[in-house]
């Protein structure tokens, strides 16, 4: 397929961006795609609004899977594109658009000319949250279609297009959403002695948190806690009765994990004594760490490195992906695309570079095929 065949596709993802597990609009758009291929060596099931499609091998053996994660982001979209999101509020700022794309490229090539072992795509929802790869891994449908051998790729803004990187061993963070309610007594501006401030206490307490980061955790391990929304009160005369933090925690090994949670609890007991409020505290989802396989990582910089292509040793990342949770199941590993973007993950201006499709059906296409 032609990369302007590949661009047309992301631009048509793009402008549907939706939320974990109300990705209705976007499995059409895939299940659409899919029926126009080749179907005799195909079989296609959704689940919840993901798909998986399974691409029967001319042979038979072993099973090869690549998974595309297909949701996008609470974000208004600020990139200035004529193809911008026509989801006010949400955006593909993750690059789950080009994971897409490259998945659909690489089926369409597998579906022309099958490998000679079956090959299975997974298009997994809500991995941004609430995380659909750990329900998915436990649905019937994976059952059946059960890869023996899995891998996916993820954009990288800091690497430039025709690069991808991936290290053995440990690549992304443990991760653990973060919600905390305070809730205490209200009141006027002028009477701050008769009220207990939430806006006071939450601020407080989220300047806290960050000496868990800088007290509590070994300096040789690692671990971030980051309040990405902050809510409270109602009017600028008014003193708060409630506020609400939302975050993330991200740690190296389940047990920093553990014990980050340890000390916000405890920071929370004294929190309610100090404010005289009730603080409650839920970690919404937590995501498994993306640990590679050290033989998987191997076998596929040779065969990078046999490509024109550029392999390069990634470093850890403090990114989480819910694909840990597929990884710890099934041997195999994440990679990095270069997509050359001035703008990170998670920005409103991401512009990563269409060249780059076709380097990622080309990459996905040779371990689907060689793995
Ligand atoms: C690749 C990427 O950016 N993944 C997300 C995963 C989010 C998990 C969860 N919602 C959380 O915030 O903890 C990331 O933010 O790393």
């Amino acid at each position: 397929m032609k990369n302007e065949n590949l661009i047309k596709i992301r631009r048509e993802l793009h402008r549907i961006p939706e939320l974990g597990f109300q990705e209705f609009k976007t499995q059409r758009y895939l299940l659409d795609y899919i029926e126009k291929l080749p179907q005799e060596h195909l079989t296609v099931e959704t689940w919840e609004t993901g798909i998986i499609v399974k691409v029967e091998g001319t042979v038979g053996g072993q099973t090869i899977g690549y998974r595309a994660d297909i949701d996008g982001l609470p974000l208004t979209e600020e990139t200035g594109y004529a193809f911008t999101s026509d989801h006010k509020g949400q955006m593909h700022a993750c690059g789950h658009d080009f994971h897409m794309t490259i998945a659909l490229g690489a089926l369409t090539r597998l579906a022309e000319h099958p490998a000679e072992h079956h090959c299975v795509f997974l298009f997994q929802p809500a991995e941004e949250g609430p995380g659909g790869a750990e329900p998915m891994m436990q649905s019937d449908v994976m059952k059946k279609f059960r890869p023996d051998k899995i891998f996916a790729l993820h954009i990288a803004p800091d690497l430039p297009v025709g690069t991808v990187s991936t290290k053995p061993g440990l690549l992304f963070a443990n991760t653990s959403e973060l919600f905390i309610d305070f809730s205490g007594k209200g009141g006027h501006a002028a009477f701050p002695h008769l009220t207990h401030d939430m806006v006071i206490a939450a601020s407080s307490f989220l300047s806290h948190l960050q000496q868990i980061v800088a007290r509590r955790v070994d300096p040789l391990d690692s671990a971030v806690i980051t309040i990405g929304k902050i809510e409270s009160g109602t009017v600028q005369n008014i003193i708060a009765q409630s506020a609400r933090l939302e975050g993330t925690i991200r740690t190296l090994s389940p047990e920093s994990m553990d014990s980050v949670k340890i000390e916000i609890e405890k920071i929370a007991k004294g929190y309610e004594i100090a404010n005289d409020c009730q603080i409650s505290i839920d970690y919404g989802s937590t995501y498994h760490q993306v640990f590679n396989d050290a033989a998987a990582v191997d076998a596929f910089q040779t065969l990078v490195e046999d490509t024109d292509y550029t392999y390069q040793q990634a470093k850890m990342a403090m990114t989480g992906e819910d694909f840990g949770y597929m990884l710890k199941e099934i041997p195999g590993f994440m990679f990095w695309l270069g997509v050359d973007s001035e703008a990170g993950l998670h920005q409103s201006t991401l512009t990563p570079k269409e060249e780059a499709l076709t380097v990622g059906v080309d990459i996905v296409e040779l371990g689907l095929r060689k793995l």
